[in-house]
């Protein structure tokens, strides 16, 4: 029975010749002149003959199809080629045989039945993971590569073509950039128009929300760390996104968000271009622009210590401040127009644009969410639109926004101290009962439901 277990010896002629004969595999010996001097019984079955009907013949009557005759000729072995034979695919390897120094015939071996079922199986496995590598490497890429070019920024206004004409000159060069901005206001749309505007737009483009990733995680993220670095530091350490980003752009979101213990290490990767992996013993020098953005007010930062004064000026070498939208609200309808068609190809939708009242009422409110509110806004208008243009009712959220900026509750705008805002609110107060009055004070502070005097005083004090 072939399954049990010999523990007989053997002489060397015995055990080749097993080996010879092993049914798992197709063993043919072919010598210089292409003659069969050596073929086991399997593989000669397979050929459907007897090993005895086919030594000494030559390889071409029986195979003419063979390749062995092709390593006499190169000498060069041949692994793991599949190829038919009789309708069947089989893995072959194909060895040239030597003696003395000299090549003196050529080793067919064949993996056949389930074993070619096998290796078939398990090549095809191989396949589809480096197919799928492939395509995760391709995924990787593009999600490493800048998306926006400068003509997708919108806006014809002064202040935007200034901005969009220097995004060409600062791309030539490899100097930081500080992007400043009220949110929505497209400046993560500046970051990669200025990378894909520069000699390293086919490099990576890398960017770092400072905000969504915890402190203590940043230093790792940024700046990798070697095998070994702490306990829970993966196998073979990790790269951080200054060495990801090697050769092409890091984007540093929300940096007004990052401590000041990161800030000095900020710096020193400003100032020294190399970065030291936590863990790791020597510096790496990186060549990245470093590109970064907040929407938060660095200077009055650094007036109560929260962001470093040298990191600043380090990073400000060329400023870019996008304005808010309602600064620039002549860049609402070609905004509106080219938002709807992106919209409309991601939403499958098909608005033509909007109508003149609808416009008028976005030209009078105030933005505060800038572009990515007009964008949020239009979206949830196609969603529910019922006809081809969008009406002033497919926009209820932007209906109420517009009333309470129209009732002096406007949500717009910096938070400004309570004490400044019951002065401005008193002041307007004062003006209208004094209109109201033809400036008869006595009058006006009967409606006010203030004294007289007191009504002088605060007068005193209203340039
Ligand atoms: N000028 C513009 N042209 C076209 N789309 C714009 C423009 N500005 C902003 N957007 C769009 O508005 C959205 C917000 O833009 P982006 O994320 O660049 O703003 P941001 O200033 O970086 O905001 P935050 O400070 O909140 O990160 C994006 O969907 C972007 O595509």
């Amino acid at each position: 029975m072939a399954n049990k277990i010999s523990n007989q010896s053997f002489t060397r002629e015995e055990l080749l010749q097993a080996m010879v004969e092993t049914p798992h595999e197709a063993i043919i010996f072919v010598d210089t002149g292409g003659i069969i001097r050596l073929i086991n019984e399997g593989y000669a079955e397979f050929l459907g003959y007897r090993p005895e009907q086919l030594v000494n013949r030559h390889i071409l009557e029986i195979v003419p199809q063979t390749q062995l005759l092709e390593v006499l000729k190169t000498g060069k072995p041949q692994y793991g080629d599949i190829w038919a034979i009789n309708g069947q695919r089989v893995v072959v390897t194909r060895l040239p045989i030597e003696k003395d120094g000299q090549i003196i015939g050529v080793l067919g071996r064949s993996m056949f039945r389930d074993e070619i079922a096998l290796a078939l199986d398990f090549a095809q496995k191989i396949k589809k993971l480096e197919e799928q590598l492939a395509s995760y490497r391709a995924e990787l890429d593009h999600a490493r590569r800048a998306k926006y070019e400068v003509d997708e920024i919108i806006g014809n206004s002064d202040k935007m073509l200034k901005l969009k004409n220097r995004i060409f000159k600062v791309a030539k060069t490899s100097s930081t950039v500080l992007i400043t901005g009220d949110s929505g206001t497209g400046k993560e749309l500046f970051a990669h128009a200025i990378h894909n505007a520069s000699n390293r737009r086919n490099r990576a483009f890398v960017r770092v929300n400072c905000t969504s990733i915890p402190m203590d995680l940043l230093e790792s993220e940024l700046f990798g760390y070697d095998e070994g670095a702490f306990t829970g530091a993966k196998r073979g350490g990790k790269l951080g996104k200054f060495e990801i980003a090697q050769g092409g752009t890091i984007f540093l979101d929300e940096i007004g968000d990052m401590d000041r213990s990161m800030q000095a290490k900020l710096l020193r990767v400003l100032q020294e271009k190399e970065i030291e992996r936590i863990g790791g013993t020597k510096p790496v020098p990186v060549d990245v622009r470093v590109i970064a953005a907040t929407n938060r007010n660095l200077e009055e930062m650094m007036q109560t210590n929260q962001f470093r004064e040298d990191l600043y000026y380090r990073l400000n070498v060329v400023l870019f401040q996008v304005p808010p939208l309602r600064e620039r609200k002549e860049d609402i309808p070609g905004l509106t127009s080219e938002l709807i068609k992106k919209l409309n190809k991601r939403l499958g939708a098909a608005i033509t644009g909007l109508n003149q009242e609808t416009m008028e009422m976005f030209l009078s409110y105030d933005w505060p969410g800038n572009v990515r509110e007009l964008e949020n806004l239009l979206e949830q208008a196609i969603n529910l639109a019922e006809n081809k243009i969008l009406y002033r009712f497919d926009f209820p959220v932007l209906n109420k926004r517009l009333q309470r900026q129209l009732e002096g509750h406007s949500v717009s705008g910096t938070v400004r101290p309570l004490h400044e805002v019951v002065k401005e609110a008193e002041k307007k107060a004062i003006l209208k009962a004094l209109n109201a009055t033809d400036n008869n004070k006595k009058e006006a502070a009967r409606l006010l439901e203030i004294h007289r005097s007191v009504l002088y005083r605060k007068l005193e004090r209203i340039d």
